[in-house]
């Protein structure tokens, strides 16, 4: 099966480096021609957890390759660089499966209206940190979570032939779901990251930042006691511990000064509790914060 990654940024540079293990028909397409140029002519290196580098081989294009149908699409772009690419994806054969890797929710609503009959979601719990255009670094092992929306499982399940463990998949059942458990786990880390610019290790070695985690925790379990009831304590402690040298990537997009998703992760989660009157004061101080910080990069 051919495979396209759409974005060649952390996620999308991780993930085809993973595919290209077991997959020869690998594209990465780009945003900019000089990005596709570097990738052909010098190939993608993966900086490994055990301090290894492992080089790839890789077609790269900032156009779509002409896809045949059993082609696999998987969109890597962050959730604000959608919007043109749904316009792409509008127009490509229906029959052509549509995996997003999107942090946030509000991506789900959207991405189902394609006319494409087979689209599945995915949620990554792994640290991937782009050095430049042709590096990217495996920040932190963890499952790669597939939840099929519409059509069936078998497109996707190619993902299940990889033979390093360190790439992890696991499919589950409700695309909804996963992308909210998500999405609460991204509140604890991404949020902090970004105003305190550390990474993600920190959040549970400082004494003040992991009590910080605990008392957002209690706060949430309020908000959503049945979807904070599978989301454990040790479960963010993990995530932190799994991904401590990860930059997450919207403290990427502060430090870029690119605008963050804020929006689509913590606002569409406080917009969630909100529905159901609930009131979550530490999550909203640190939507501000993270808005203000955003919004402060053109001026300092
Ligand atoms: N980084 C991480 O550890 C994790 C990230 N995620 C999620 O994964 C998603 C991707 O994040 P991440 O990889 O960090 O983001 P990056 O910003 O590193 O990568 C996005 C890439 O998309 C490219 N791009 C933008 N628009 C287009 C376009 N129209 N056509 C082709 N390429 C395009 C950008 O190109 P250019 O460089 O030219 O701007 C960039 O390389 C986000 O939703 C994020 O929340 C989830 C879990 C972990
Ligand atoms: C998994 C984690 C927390 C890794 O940093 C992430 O989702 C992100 O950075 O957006």
């Amino acid at each position: 099966m051919e495979i396209v990654v759409l974005g060649a940024g952390s996620v999308g540079m991780l993930i085809a480096s993973f595919l290209s293990e077991f997959n020869d028909r690998v594209t990465l397409v780009t945003r900019r021609e000089e990005q596709a140029r570097i990738l052909n002519q010098k190939g993608l290196l993966r900086k490994n957890l055990d301090g290894t580098t492992t080089s790839f081989k890789i077609n790269s294009s900032t156009d779509f390759p002409s896809i045949p149908s059993n082609t696999l699409i998987i969109i890597a772009v962050k959730y604000i660089q959608l919007t043109q690419v749904y316009e792409t994806l509008h127009n490509l054969d229906p029959s052509i499966p549509l995996l997003f890797l999107q942090n946030g929710l509000a991506h789900l609503e959207e991405a189902i209206t394609l006319p494409q009959q087979k689209i599945a979601f995915g949620s990554c719990q792994f640290g991937a940190e782009r050095e430049n255009d042709r590096t990217v670094h495996h920040r932190g092992q963890g499952v790669l979570k597939i939840a099929v929306e519409k059509g069936e499982v078998q497109p996707f399940a190619l993902f299940l032939e990889s033979p390093n463990p360190l790439f992890k998949v696991e499919f589950v059942e409700s695309p909804e779901s996963m992308l909210f458990e998500k999405a609460l786990l991204n509140c604890f880390i991404n949020p902090l990251t970004s105003i305190l610019e550390v990474t993600n290790g920190v959040l549970v070695e400082n004494p003040g930042t992991y009590r910080l985690l605990k008392n957002l925790y209690k706060e949430l379990m309020v908000a959503f006691p049945k979807e904070m009831a599978r989301i454990s304590f040790d479960d963010i402690e993990n995530l932190c511990r799994r991904t401590a040298a990860n930059t997450s990537s919207m403290l990427g997009d502060i430090l870029n000064f690119r605008p963050t998703e804020i929006e689509t992760i913590v606002g569409a989660v406080l917009k969630k509790a909100a529905k159901n009157g609930g009131r979550l004061p530490m999550l909203e101080t640190l939507y501000l914060l993270v808005l203000a910080k955003e919004g402060s990069g053109e001026k300092m």
